[in-house]
């Protein structure tokens, strides 16, 4: 998959240049200096501007979840995604207080939804399969996936997409796909998803390590997500790479959108140029993940998060804003009349 390379030092340059130049001490602002940087060479410009940014949820069911891995019941998914729609999940509240515009697209959740504004139904089924019996999805339903990620961006405007998931079971996938990507031991890649305890944990890494031995052989990107799925995951993936072939800023919340990003890295690395990776999440193997995202991929927050559905995306946008605002409207030693450092 060919998404170009950003890598433009002169632009880069400039735009440090133009930082540095602003009044305050050099370096003062921190990560929110390195943020305006990528912000710039993202969108090519010395004066990026976010324009009609998107929360994009994706939501599916797992059929690995008849496990017993996750510490709630598979229906809180199509329960959560009618909470989406009526406005009251943590997601829909902070889209909302930030003025975000919400779709939130039905990927292959055990659900009939009512037809409504802001719900997207690309539906391939009512879940995956189950993965410790054969392939989540078949090779057919992986392509699908990836084709409606990049059809639902392609249709929507704007130059941000922020990125979320909904699906109960969905931690194990993502484990599951950064052991297979990374090489790292699956018990570093597992932990307690939506709140498994001691034990809970331990159980989900014994499922989780005999669908690793069925499917010991999926080490390529595609392979790795058709065997374990999820279809959100896999749709999220088709929508990181549009969204990264039409340049723009792609906000990547916790351990189950980054779990995507790698996927989307491993056929395309330059992707993960484009990302800003809104916060560590405190499920166990998110540190891992980032690691392996590369050093573009330290995240802004650390606040404990572990929700997914885009909450830290949507926290961490106006971090995004500022970092803009700094960009085109701040006074530089210049224009302000104030006496730049002693030593320069
Ligand atoms: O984004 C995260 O870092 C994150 C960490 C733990 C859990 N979640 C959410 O919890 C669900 C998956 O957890 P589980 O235990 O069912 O695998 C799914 O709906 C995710 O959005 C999300
Ligand atoms: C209630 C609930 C809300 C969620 N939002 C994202 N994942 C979730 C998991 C649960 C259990």
């Amino acid at each position: 998959m060919n998404i170009p390379d950003l890598h433009d030092p002169a632009l880069a340059q400039r735009l440090q240049h133009k930082i540095d130049r602003k009044t305050k001490p050099l370096g003062a602002l921190g990560r929110l200096e390195s943020l305006a940087v990528q912000l710039g060479l993202v969108l090519g410009t010395e004066t990026p501007r976010l324009e009609q940014p998107q929360v994009l949820v994706c939501a599916g069911d797992h059929g690995l979840a008849a496990r017993g891995v996750s510490a709630y019941p598979s229906d809180v998914t199509w329960q959560m995604v009618e909470n989406f729609l009526a406005g009251g999940a943590a997601v829909s509240v902070l889209a909302r207080q930030h003025g975000l515009a919400l779709t939130v697209v039905d990927c292959g959740v055990r659900h009939d939804f009512t037809p409504r504004p802001g719900l997207l139904v690309r539906k391939l089924g009512p879940g995956t399969a189950d993965s410790s019996q054969g392939a989540a999805m078949t090779p057919a339903q992986c392509e699908q996936a990836l084709a409606n990620g990049r059809g639902v961006v392609r249709d929507l405007p704007g130059n941000a997409l922020l990125l979320g998931e909904m699906g109960i079971g969905n931690t194990s996938a993502a484990s599951l796909l950064l052991a297979a990507l990374t090489g790292q031991p699956l018990a570093d890649c597992v932990g307690a998803g939506t709140g498994l305890d001691e034990a809970g944990v331990a159980r989900k890494l014994a499922v989780l390590q005999e669908v690793q031995r069925r499917h010991a052989g999926a080490r390529e990107p595609l392979q790795a997500l058709a065997a374990f799925g999820g279809f959100e995951i896999a749709t999220l993936v088709g929508a990181v790479l549009q969204a990264a072939g039409e340049r723009r800023v792609i906000v990547v919340d916790g351990f189950i959108s980054s779990a995507a990003a790698l996927v989307a890295q491993a056929l395309a690395p330059h992707v993960t140029q484009r990302c800003v990776f809104s916060h560590r999440s405190s499920e166990s193997g998110h540190a891992l993940m980032l690691r392996h995202l590369g050093s573009g991929a330290s995240a802004l927050l650390d606040l404990g998060l572990r929700l997914g559905e885009g909450s830290g995306a949507v926290l961490a946008w106006p971090l995004l804003q500022s970092a803009c605002a700094i960009l085109s409207e701040m006074a530089s030693f210049e224009s302000a009349g104030v006496s730049d450092r002693q030593d320069r």
